[in-house]
């Protein structure tokens, strides 16, 4: 069975209406996305604009007669947007997605593996991931950043926090590199499940790794202790979790800080600058990894 799929790139003000339209003329779904295929930006870190286009998709039977639902369509809404029809093939689309999901190297030593494919370097650190629900396969670049940063570092018996750690995979990537022990931190619950599936996935012991939500009992045993802080959230959460990240370093603890615009950046800099002085580890696609060390005395 294929579907039709009907696509606008519209002003914000009206996508509400159009979904509403759309959902009246018979799509079974519709969703959004900036329609620059840009994650969600935050105002408060820069000037960039949030949703100043929208793509609006609505997925319909493949019997609708589109001409008809767009004529239904008020010219005032309409006229100001593009609009395009597509057949879209029914896929098993978790079978896509799997297709191109590959064994990926980060850094010197580090792979990425699918849990269901065989490493190719048997030799190499090998992480086996299964990301399910949770985000972090390595496959965005402020993942593939931290994987690489965290590559160079000295991680050999360090405690590691992963605040954000979503399908656990650096956490993971840490022990597996060396460190001695990790506290995965996320504020949903599925990651945290996911955290703990590929620990066990990887051989990780169970007290090796900790999980917690936000402010739970677990996180006060860990102030003063971790040599490694990685934060790859959003630039918004990495300031309002500033205390909190640098609450959890001991002194001489390395901070990685990443989820953030290379024009984010100084915003992020100066805003941790009486603390920590941060730089530019790494960039991709426009992405950056945000490094530093706290002084021995902090
Ligand atoms: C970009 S993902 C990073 C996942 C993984 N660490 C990686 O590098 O691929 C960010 C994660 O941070 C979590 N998160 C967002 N805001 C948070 C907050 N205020 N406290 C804890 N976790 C948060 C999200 O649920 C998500 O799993």
């Amino acid at each position: 069975m294929s579907w039709l799929q009907l696509r606008l790139d519209t002003h914000p003000d009206q996508v509400e209406a159009l979904e509403a339209l759309m959902l009246a003329s018979g799509s079974v779904a519709v969703t959004m996305e900036d329609n620059a295929d840009q994650p969600v930006l935050e105002p408060a870190v820069g000037e960039t604009p949030l949703w100043q286009q929208t793509r609006l998709t609505g997925l319909y039977p493949a019997d609708t007669d589109m001409d008809a639902v767009l004529a239904g369509f008020p010219q005032a809404l309409l006229g100001g947007c593009a609009a395009r029809v597509e057949i879209l093939e029914d896929k098993d689309w978790e079978r896509e997605w799997i297709k191109h999901y590959q064994p990926m190297r980060f850094g010197r030593r580090l792979w990425v593996c699918p849990s269901w494919l065989e490493p190719p370097e048997p030799d190499a650190v090998n992480l086996l991931l299964d990301p399910g629900l949770a985000f972090g396969t390595g496959t965005h670049p402020t993942t593939a950043l931290c994987l690489a940063a965290l590559d160079a570092l000295p991680l050999s018996g360090a405690r590691v926090v992963d605040y954000g750690c979503g399908s656990g995979i650096l956490a993971v990537a840490a022990l597996k590199l060396g460190a001695a022990s990790a506290l995965g931190v996320d504020n949903d619950p599925q990651a945290l499940v996911a955290t703990r599936d590929n620990a066990g996935r990887n051989d990780i012991p169970d007290a090796a790794l900790v999980t917690a939500l936000p402010g739970a009992e677990p996180i006060p045993a860990w102030r003063g202790q971790a040599g490694v802080v990685i934060a790859n959230i959003l630039a918004g959460p990495l300031m309002e979790l500033s205390d909190t990240l640098l609450a959890l370093a001991r002194p001489g603890a390395t901070l990685m800080l990443s989820g953030l615009l290379l024009s984010q950046a100084d915003a992020i800099c100066e805003h941790y600058a009486d603390r920590i002085q941060l730089h530019i580890a790494g960039e991709k696609d426009g992405w950056v990894c945000l490094q530093g060390r706290l002084a021995e005395d902090e």
